[in-house]
């Protein structure tokens, strides 16, 4: 079974990611992976993250390039294995982020529906996907602003990206209010993964 956990910067993904490491309730055979991978692909994601002035498709290709490795590597071995895989941000994050970064070359009449194409003859995609919702003022505070993906007019386009693709495919999604205190937020994820 694959899982993913996807939401603005800031919203608490990596903090839940970490916290069902240690919870003994998780399966010890389960995989913990994320993206952008700890890849020498991933550093190339990384290059272009901390770039202003990237190219935005040249960007979507790089960390698509990373989600292909993360899938011939990782994702699909494990799930080859009968292994829960848990992602710390996985395709989703391209439809709603790059969709948004390439509304603004206006090559695209609808990005976010180009991105999806891009990966719908070969992704797998996920099985259940936690989205933790947090409103794009709050999420630019706490991830700290330290990229620029991380302001709070970005992330709103980002979100509404969000919003159509859980509105397109409703069952896969389990909605988290990520404004509740992080113990209330990790036992919502556990449940909506485990119950
Ligand atoms: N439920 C919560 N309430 C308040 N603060 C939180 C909550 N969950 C996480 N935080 C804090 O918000 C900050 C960002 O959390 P975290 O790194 O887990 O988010 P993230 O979604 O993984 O962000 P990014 O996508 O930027 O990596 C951290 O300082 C973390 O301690
Ligand atoms: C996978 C992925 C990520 N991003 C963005 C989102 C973040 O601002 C950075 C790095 O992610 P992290 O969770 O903070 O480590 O990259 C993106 O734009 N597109 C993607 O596919």
């Amino acid at each position: 079974m694959l899982v993913t956990l996807e939401g603005l910067d800031g919203s608490g993904k990596t903090t839940v990611w970490e916290r069902l490491q240690s919870d003994d309730a998780v399966p010890s055979e389960a995989v913990f992976t994320r993206e952008p991978t700890d890849t020498w692909y991933g550093d190339a994601v990384q290059r272009s993250i901390d770039d202003d002035g990237a190219d935005s498709l040249a960007e979507l290709f790089l960390y698509t390039a990373d989600h292909a490795a993360h899938l011939s590597n990782t994702v699909r071995p494990a799930l080859d294995e009968d292994r829960l895989v848990v992602s710390d941000r996985y395709s989703d994050s391209r439809y709603a982020y790059q969709g948004a970064t390439l509304e603004a070359s206006e090559t695209f009449d609808d990005p976010l529906s180009y991105v999806r194409e891009v990966h719908a003859p070969w992704t797998r995609p996920p099985d259940r996907t936690v989205y933790l919702d947090l409103d794009p003022e709050t999420a630019a505070q706490r991830s700290g602003a330290t990229n620029k993906f991380e302001t709070a007019d970005y992330l709103s386009t980002v979100r509404d990206n969000y919003e159509r693709l859980i509105d397109a495919d409703p069952a896969r999604f389990v909605r988290v209010d990520a404004t509740a205190d992080p113990d209330t937020v990790y036992e919502r994820v556990r449940a909506a993964i485990f119950d």
